[in-house]
């Protein structure tokens, strides 16, 4: 079945705590959370100690994003959260193959983040090797972007190599995720589907967050029976 992740970035931050005990009550799967340095985007997010801190007050596995330069760097700055699954972009790492390798060693998923000017080809050489691969659907950085539907081309080349050599890794995608965006991607459905401002925090009852993913399943699961 297709997982859904809640991006805590987008989550009212003054009342994290809040937040994560109304996740907790819906059947979100996961929690997504972006790290951001400041260099490989025009952006800053989540730091370990504050991450640390979220753990106490979850039972959701961690799905990480490094949106950095030297992943390796933030790899060992973020492991000992023991997080599911951490993604880099192939173009921040200094030995991608390593890093995947180091990334299995401890126990972590390895994934790979792609953001739309990143040509697939960059990521061919990995993809025996990775359990998920992480297509953003708007540029790297910023909740409340416009999803770009170009990605949907790579979307669909991303799963027909993978047919072709017979390999699975999950496919996450992320960024202006909602019930119309998913309707585009009913001939390629991906397998993790990252809800930010577009289809969960956004203004409005807070209450509903359980409505909300289901509205996104009930979408997800109706557009895959149409193929
Ligand atoms: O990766 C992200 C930003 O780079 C966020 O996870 C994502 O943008 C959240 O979704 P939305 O676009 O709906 O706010």
């Amino acid at each position: 079945m297709e997982k859904i992740a809640a991006s805590i970035m987008c989550a009212d931050m003054l009342n994290v705590q809040t937040e994560l005990e109304r996740l907790e009550k819906t059947d979100c799967d996961l929690l997504h959370l972006d790290v951001m340095d400041g260099v490989f985007v025009d952006n800053l997010a989540l730091g370990p100690e504050w991450m640390a801190s979220v753990k106490k007050q979850t039972s959701l596995p961690f799905d990480i994003h490094l949106a950095t330069e030297m992943p390796e760097k933030y790899v060992e700055m973020f492991r000992f959260l023991k997080p599911e699954t951490i993604s880099f972009h192939i173009e921040a790492a200094a030995n991608p193959i390593l890093l995947i390798h180091r990334l299995k060693n401890y126990g972590i998923k390895p994934s790979l983040a792609l953001n739309p000017a990143t040509p697939i080809e960059d990521i061919l050489p990995y993809l025996a090797e990775v359990d998920q691969i992480l297509l953003m659907t708007v540029p790297t950085g910023f909740a409340g972007q416009a999803f770009r539907k170009e990605t949907l081309e790579k979307l669909c080349e991303l799963k027909n190599i993978l047919a072709q050599r017979n390999l699975h890794p999950l496919i996450e995608v992320d960024g202006n995720i909602n019930t119309q965006t998913i309707s585009w991607m009913k001939e390629v459905m991906p397998d993790i589907f990252v809800l930010g401002t577009s289809a969960l925090f956004q203004g409005g009852d807070a209450n509903s967050y359980q409505e909300r993913i289901r509205t996104v399943r009930q979408a997800v699961n109706a557009y895959k029976s149409d193929f």
